[in-house]
């Protein structure tokens, strides 16, 4: 059966020592194949809201992080969603998300669309994601031997109309790449992961960054992959891990079949920027 993974540590601002960390965690991936590897927000360079991700954003489809991750997605023989990898953006880059094949091509990627403006109590003050970040304004799915993927992003986590929308359009797993501050994690993280997973009934794929960062900003961990049941399947306990679990597509389908929300609900929801 096909396997599903988070990877989660603790990434600083320097993409060589982050890739060096992935490149230690993914040698502990179980054996099945095909898999899935998810890696958190701003895996290989974090720091939204500065002008040094500014340097450090790739042209799409070059550059040291995209090529460090295609070469591991072959290498291990697994696909990987790699969220999110700055790419330039005109003046600004975008916070996408890239799914690797298990070729290592590139064949989708995702631009963060809700950006994170926001007062936390944690003593960071704001964080201003819109700064230097282009938000993206389409939904993207894609089909693979894993089912149909839809991807977001951390903070597009609190908007439910998003994920309607990807259900509607036939996701099965959505990948959530995230970088949960510690404060909203602890309030909301769990909570909203299940929400989404139960109300669109499907698996819920979502590593988070975790521990105390160089920066000194702290994010929650607890990264997690939840089923259409809202079953929490694993959960990633310390700062530092991989957690890992089979996904079952006859789960979708039986939650789905005796459930049948999606086609008895009586509110459509429309996207802005739909062409
Ligand atoms: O800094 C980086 O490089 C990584 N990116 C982030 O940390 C992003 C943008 S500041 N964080 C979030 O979206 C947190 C959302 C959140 O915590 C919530 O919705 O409660």
């Amino acid at each position: 059966m096909a396997q599903i993974s988070v990877v989660q540590w603790t990434s600083g601002n320097k993409p060589e020592q982050n890739l060096e960390q992935l490149r230690r965690l993914l040698r502990l991936l179980p054996p099945q194949r095909p898999q899935l590897v998810v890696l958190p927000e701003a895996f290989a360079s974090f720091g939204a809201g500065e002008s040094s991700q500014l340097e450090r954003a790739e042209v799409y489809g070059d550059g040291p992080i995209q090529q460090a991750v295609a070469e591991l997605a072959r290498q291990h023989d697994v696909w990987i969603v790699a969220g999110t990898i700055p790419v330039k953006a005109g003046k600004r880059y975008s916070a996408a998300s890239m799914l690797f094949n298990n070729q290592g091509e590139a064949v989708a990627r995702y631009n963060k669309i809700h950006l994170f403006d926001a007062t936390v109590e944690d003593g960071t003050g704001s964080y201003q994601e819109s700064k230097y970040t282009q938000p993206g304004d389409e939904l993207v799915l894609v089909d693979t031997p894993f089912g149909r993927i839809g991807m977001a992003v951390c903070y597009d986590l609190r908007f439910p109309e998003m994920f309607r929308a990807l259900r509607a359009k036939g996701a099965e797993v959505i990948v959530l790449p995230s970088a949960f501050t510690k404060v909203t994690g602890k309030a909301h993280w769990q909570p909203l992961l299940q929400a989404r997973a139960i109300e669109n009934q499907c698996y819920m794929v979502a590593p988070n960054q975790g521990g105390e960062h160089p920066d000194g900003r702290e994010t929650w961990g607890h990264s997690m992959v939840i089923d259409p049941w809202g079953k929490i399947c694993t959960q990633i306990s310390s700062d530092i891990g991989v957690g890992s679990v089979p996904i079952d597509p006859t789960i979708i389908q039986d939650v789905r079949r005796r459930m049948p929300v999606e086609a008895h609900n009586q509110f459509k929801v429309s996207f802005n920027h739909a062409s």
